[in-house]
């Protein structure tokens, strides 16, 4: 018998010790190549069929583990208390209540960027929406471990042995509760939940969700919510801290949403998340994902201004933009706009364009009387543009504008072209993770700002067709 066989079947062992309970018609495996587990439909599943309970206290948080009383003590939270009570449980082998299950786990998820080397961060990721976010996770996580756990472990009223505490074990365990854990509810908080957490994702495409069932809710009757998006904020301590003195209700269920035929993966959902989300958290990608998103930094627009216009000039149009968007949105910062999967970008972006590529005569009149001439005859109150009329803000020089920033944007991700990124993905097994994920990432995001030109550029020969100017707009498209 295998290694993986033996595991999953001290697994299976320790679970039905915790009474989780799963149907036969699941089966859970093991891929030999890669060691990723899965869950495969035995025979024909049926939307409605209850497939798995779990009890709660089965599952290992904060709130159960025996390390609760220190990590209490020393005012641990969120997922630093989480990553604690794993790399305590851990420490103590097989002396630990989960032994049987955190012996089937991997020591650590090396598909998550937080364990990437800075090197293959620089490399993999450059350009991407991740590129700067995962290098700045590295250095928080090393912080909180030099701030909180280091001192946890000198402090302890037990003995804990360092060596489960170290910077090494800290990643590991945040790659693990980052890729596996779930939100159970509002007493137990986050953690990880055994057998649930052996279910791959599909975006839109789930078989499955995860619900607590509440015995004790306010009507008396029961009630169910779902909790098949794996605690997206898991580091909101308002959810963490409500109702801190007993569990509404004593089990998970997993409830089918649709059939499964026979022989076929049974899949859960995560959530709905793009394609660098699902890269930073648990270390995959898919390749037609519709929630992907590109951003330009409003850093980048002001590049772009600055290299045109005076700063002087760049400085005034932003915080004329800065005072329109507080009046309707006040409190709410923006550092960066939201191109969508479809290369739409967001209204705010085209306001800011706009605004910057004022003639100053039309500027002051606009200062005065806030309306803004967006031809001859035709002025518009900015106020009152919003994603289903933006297209009105698509003058031909604010599509030029577009073109220009896409190319920006375009530029981050260095001299590797698109056609070599697409020709590298095709060369690349799908065993060799980070590189596969980190290219399909790169290529979608890229894709996106094709279609944002495309938006852009649709704009500009609609323009030249009422116009019948074509010749000359296209020269000057190409000078830039
Ligand atoms: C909650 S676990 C699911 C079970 C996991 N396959 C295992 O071996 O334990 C989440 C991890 O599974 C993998 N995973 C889940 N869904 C995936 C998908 N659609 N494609 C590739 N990997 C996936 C990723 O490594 C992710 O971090």
């Amino acid at each position: 018998m295998s290694c993986s066989s033996r595991r999953m079947r001290a697994f299976k062992r320790w679970m039905n010790s915790q009474s989780i309970e799963y149907s036969n018609a699941l089966d859970l495996i093991t891929r030999q190549e890669d060691q990723q587990m899965y869950v495969n439909a035995l025979c024909d599943i049926h939307e409605g069929d209850l497939i798995a309970t779990i009890p709660k206290h089965s599952c290992l948080t904060v709130k159960s583990s025996g390390a609760r009383p220190f990590i209490e003590d020393f005012c641990l939270e969120g997922y630093i208390a989480l990553s604690v009570a794993l790399m305590y449980e851990k420490s103590l082998g097989q002396q630990s209540p989960w032994f049987g299950y955190l012996q089937l786990l991997p020591d650590r998820n090396p598909d998550v960027p937080l364990l990437w080397s800075l090197d293959e961060i620089d490399e993999l990721l450059l350009g991407t929406e991740l590129h700067k976010t995962v290098k700045e996770d590295k250095a928080l996580v090393y912080e909180d471990w030099k701030a909180c756990i280091v001192p946890f472990v000198k402090s302890a009223p037990i003995q804990l042995n360092p060596d489960y505490f170290d910077l090494e074990q800290y990643l590991a365990a945040k790659s693990l509760i980052s890729s596996r854990s779930f939100q159970i509810d509002d007493y137990y908080g986050f953690g990880m939940v055994p057998l649930a957490d052996l279910f791959n994702h599909k975006t839109d495409g789930e078989d499955v969700h995860f619900t607590s069932v509440s015995s004790h809710s306010e009507s008396d009757t029961d009630s169910s919510e779902n909790i098949e998006n794996p605690i997206d904020d898991y580091q909101n301590e308002d959810i963490l801290c409500q109702n801190q003195n007993e569990s509404t209700t004593d089990i998970l269920e997993m409830i089918m949403v649709r059939d499964v035929k026979a022989g076929t993966e049974v899949f859960n959902t995560y959530g709905s998340m793009g394609n660098a989300a699902l890269l930073h958290r648990y270390g995959f990608t898919e390749p037609d994902n519709p929630y992907n998103i590109v951003n330009i930094d409003l850093e980048l627009v002001l590049q772009w201004s600055s290299s045109i216009f005076s700063r002087r000039h760049t400085r005034s149009r932003l915080s004329m933009w800065k005072k329109l968007h507080l009046c309707e949105f006040p409190g709410q910062q923006i550092d960066y706009f939201e191109i969508s999967s479809d290369g739409e970008p967001e209204v705010e972006l085209l306001k800011l364009i706009f605004i910057i590529l004022l003639p100053e005569k039309a500027y002051n009149e606009f200062d005065r009387s806030k309306v803004a001439l967006i031809s001859d005859k035709k002025g518009i109150i900015l106020s009152e543009i919003s994603e289903t009329n933006k297209k009105l803000l698509l003058t031909e020089r604010v599509q030029g504008a577009l073109l220009s920033l896409a190319g920006i944007r375009e530029s981050c991700y260095g001299l590797r072209s698109m056609e070599d990124d697409v020709e590298a993905l095709k060369a690349c097994p799908f065993t060799n993770r980070k590189l596969y994920h980190s290219l399909v990432l790169r290529i979608c995001e890229r894709r996106i700002l094709k279609k944002l030109r495309a938006y852009a550029y649709a704009g500009v020969r609609h323009l030249n067709v009422c116009n019948g100017s074509t010749s000359t707009l296209r020269k000057k498209f190409r000078k830039r």
